[in-house]
């Protein structure tokens, strides 16, 4: 009898766990459904990626985010006309837009907050988990480091850090054998140690050991690379799958052994601090201007000689090196790269490099932040560079509540938006001769050639940074680690690139830390 009634109640049990399992999938069916109506009211093309000839491809493919980004990228030369077309891919719908205007006032608008389903395993890696209140007070935390003043600092580290790197490179040329260190190495390093020291007051010495980074610095791209292809995998929406996939095995090791090396770095500058705090001299010391994130975060978190909050530091530490890393190195690459191919505006740029150090030269001063900002070349390269190959080739957003289009088109809440960067940069609606890399397009047209030239901000029709409330915080540390790198590289040596690479290399092919960019250094 009792016998009777287990196997009843396991039944009963099993039977309403089905069911329950059953409603969630038929609710989220159902959901997803009304969205793609909604959506689909949307005039303009509708398209399904479901049901194109290289779908089943991604599911075999070793680089799922590349053959997604050149599906979407194909689907939008077809569909992407009006600006704004609906993409049906199962079990999501998307909007894909691809015009610059409309991704300027919907990335400008407060209800774009939300990053969108593909960052779900970054979030979990930086704390961000789609909360307004979280997302403004991490945010908050982050901007002083960014101000002017800190700047200042950054900037001296980073001088001291340029010429350990000269020094070098002027060691490799010296000893030609033929053999000239890769460009990826350079900004890699260069990004890298400075990084370490401007954030984390951490010698990571890469290039004090001729370029070569330690394993778990090596293993951050490859772990950016594994979870943005983890992240566009067809298999991961259905998230039990998830375990079963290569990527989720791989994806977690190498998140284990960045996790081994970030708390390495963390515990030593706790262990420094705590020391530092113990000596008299220092008791009375409290957070200081002139220290660096990680050294602030923890001095503020210390109570009782015990640290606090160490989930949010290392969030913090980790959203740096997602977000600060790749995409300064990637942009400094590409940027070498296209110099190296286009002599004579390489030339252009030295020439302009040369009357900065005149001019600086006869006033007896030094490069600062704001000095840098005259060389208006400079810039133009650099915003052509990230025009041209944005690390961030698209973006992902979801809406926090419906809106309404000045057009009258209506667009649901809940709904993902991909803003197609790399398309929208390349307009031609925008960029006469888009594919062509070309500096000078951002200059003010000027028919006395007496006058400055000056960079016309209508013309930068695209978004190198993004835009609006979440858009890049690092943007003015970014362009002055950029611009420092290239004054000194081109200042001193004339560089030839030694490969042809282009599109063909892609979107994520150069967060691979295998890629390569041959370049030949010539001292001037
Ligand atoms: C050339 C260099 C860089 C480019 C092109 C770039 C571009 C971008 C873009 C497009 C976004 C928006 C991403 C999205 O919405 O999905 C972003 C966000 C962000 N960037 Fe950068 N970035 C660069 C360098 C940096 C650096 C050096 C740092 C810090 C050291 C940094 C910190 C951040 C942070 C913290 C966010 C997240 C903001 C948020 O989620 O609200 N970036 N960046």
């Amino acid at each position: 009898m009792m016998m009777m009634l287990t196997y009843r109640l396991i039944i009963a049990i099993v039977f309403i766990l089905f069911l329950y399992i059953l409603t969630k999938i038929f609710k989220y069916i159902r959901y997803q459904y009304q969205m793609y109506l909604q959506l689909k009211q949307i005039p303009g093309p509708n398209s399904s990626i479901f049901f194109d000839k290289d779908f089943h491809k991604i599911f075999t493919s070793k680089h799922p985010f590349d053959d997604i980004y050149h599906l979407i990228n194909r689907m939008s030369d077809e569909y992407g006309q009006d600006g704004l077309f609906c993409l049906l891919r199962i079990p999501l719908s998307y909007l894909i837009v691809t015009d610059f205007s409309i991704a300027q006032k919907l990335l400008n608008n407060d209800d774009f907050l939300n990053k969108s389903f593909e960052y779900r395993y970054f979030n979990h890696f930086i704390l961000d988990n789609f909360n307004r209140r979280t997302l403004r007070q991490n945010k908050r935390q982050l901007l002083p480091y960014f101000r002017v003043q800190t700047l200042n600092n950054f900037l001296e580290n980073s001088k001291k850090i340029l010429k350990l790197l000269n020094e070098n490179i002027d060691n490799c040329i010296d000893n030609n054998d033929g053999h000239y260190p890769d460009a990826g190495q350079i900004t890699d390093s260069f990004i890298v140690d400075t990084i370490g020291e401007n954030f984390f007051n951490t010698e990571f010495n890469t290039i004090r050991s001729g370029f070569k980074m330690t394993d778990w610095l090596e293993i951050v791209g490859e772990f950016i690379h594994t979870g943005i292809n983890f992240t566009f995998h067809p298999l991961t929406y259905f998230q039990y799958y998830e375990s079963l996939l290569f990527y989720s095995e791989k994806l977690s090791q190498l998140y284990q052994r960045f996790e081994i090396g970030i708390g390495q770095m963390i515990t030593n500058r706790i262990e420094a601090i705590i020391n530092d705090n113990e000596k008299e001299e220092c008791k009375e010391q409290t957070a200081n201007n002139n220290e660096t994130m990680l050294d602030q975060m923890i001095r503020s978190r210390i109570i009782d000689g015990n640290i606090t909050q160490m989930q949010e530091i290392r969030a913090q530490v980790n959203l740096i090196f997602l977000a600060g890393y790749d995409t300064t190195r990637t942009s400094l690459s590409w940027c070498l790269y296209l110099l190296g191919h286009h002599q004579s505006i390489q030339q252009r740029l030295y020439d302009e490099i040369q009357q900065f150090y005149d001019r600086l030269n006869s006033n007896d001063e030094e490069i600062t932040i704001s000095n840098m900002k005259q060389l208006k070349y400079l810039d133009c390269c650099i915003y052509e560079t990230l025009r041209l190959y944005n690390p961030a080739s698209l973006i992902g957003r979801s809406t926090c509540r419906s809106i309404q289009l000045s057009n009258g088109w209506h667009i649901p809440k809940g709904v993902n938006i991909i803003f197609l960067f790399r398309r929208i940069n390349r307009d031609p609606k925008y960029f006469q001769q888009p594919e062509i890399f070309n500096p000078e397009r951002f200059l003010m047209n000027n028919d006395d050639d007496r006058k400055e030239i000056t960079i016309d901000r209508k013309r930068l029709a695209f978004f190198p940074f993004s835009s609006g409330i979440r858009s890049c915080i690092g943007k003015e540390y970014a362009m002055m680690q950029m611009r420092l790198f290239l004054i000194n590289i081109i200042g001193r040596y004339k560089i030839q690139s030694l490969d042809q690479y282009g599109d063909a290399f892609q979107p994520l092919e150069l967060f691979h830390p295998g890629a390569q960019f041959p370049i030949q250094f010539q001292r001037r």
